[in-house]
């Protein structure tokens, strides 16, 4: 089977996360963990959902992209897509669509990219606050340039990623089947 990596980009709160632990879950597809410098939510555990890093330490890896997002550092190294590729042919990231353009430049048809949104974005605030970010949090994220940049599609990705509207989870459920079923196509074995 060839090796593809599905990339879930999209606005804050569109459900990114939520279909990466879908893929994992039914697909078994492990997710690279990529490295921040913000401080972790309550729940979040270094090395799972992140490598939590300061800014000296973020400092030490080796991204194959890198970006600042609403004020921290985010990366995503090469250490870690091997870690990744090892368990699996398929595998999951979720970065901000400066990454997913990335990930479309350096590694072409091996990446899947999915864009999610919704259709009424003050949704996503109830969604965020149902997640338990705190106020303070919500308000520099939907305040940031990134949070504005990302609200629709950005051009540099019109043509290369399919776009999931993640209004109804059902429906989202379908529309990634769909885009797992297309992008895989397993090989007959030799007799
Ligand atoms: N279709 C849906 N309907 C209702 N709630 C949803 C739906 N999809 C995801 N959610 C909820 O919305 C919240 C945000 O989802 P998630 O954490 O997956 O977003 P994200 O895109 O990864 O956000 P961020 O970029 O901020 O980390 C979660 O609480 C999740 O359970
Ligand atoms: N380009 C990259 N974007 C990344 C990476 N890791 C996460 N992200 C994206 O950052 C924002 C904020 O994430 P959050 O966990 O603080 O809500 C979100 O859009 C992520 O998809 C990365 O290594 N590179």
């Amino acid at each position: 089977m060839d090796r593809k990596i599905f990339v879930l980009t999209g606005n804050t709160g569109t459900g990114k996360t939520t279909v990466a632990n879908y893929l994992n879950e039914f697909y078994e597809m492990p997710q690279v963990i990529t490295h921040t410098t913000r401080p972790p939510r309550e729940g979040e555990i270094d090395q799972i959902d992140y490598y939590f890093e300061s800014p000296e330490s973020f400092l030490k890896n080796h991204y194959l992209e890198s970006v600042a997002y609403a004020n921290f550092q985010y990366g995503s190294s090469y250490e870690g897509l091997e870690r990744a590729w090892e368990k699996s042919p398929l595998i999951t990231i979720v970065l901000d669509t400066a990454g997913a353009k990335t990930y479309a430049d350096k590694l072409g048809d091996e990446a899947v990219i999915i864009f999610l949104t919704v259709t009424k974005t003050d949704e996503i605030l109830g969604r965020l606050s149902k997640r338990g970010d705190n106020l303070e949090e919500m308000r520099q994220r939907l305040e940031s340039q990134e949070y504005q940049r990302d609200i629709q599609l950005p051009s540099s990705l019109q043509g290369i990623a399919h776009v999931v509207v993640n209004d109804d989870w059902q429906s989202t459920k379908m529309a990634i089947d769909n885009i797992v079923k297309q992008a895989v196509v397993v090989e007959p074995e030799e007799e």
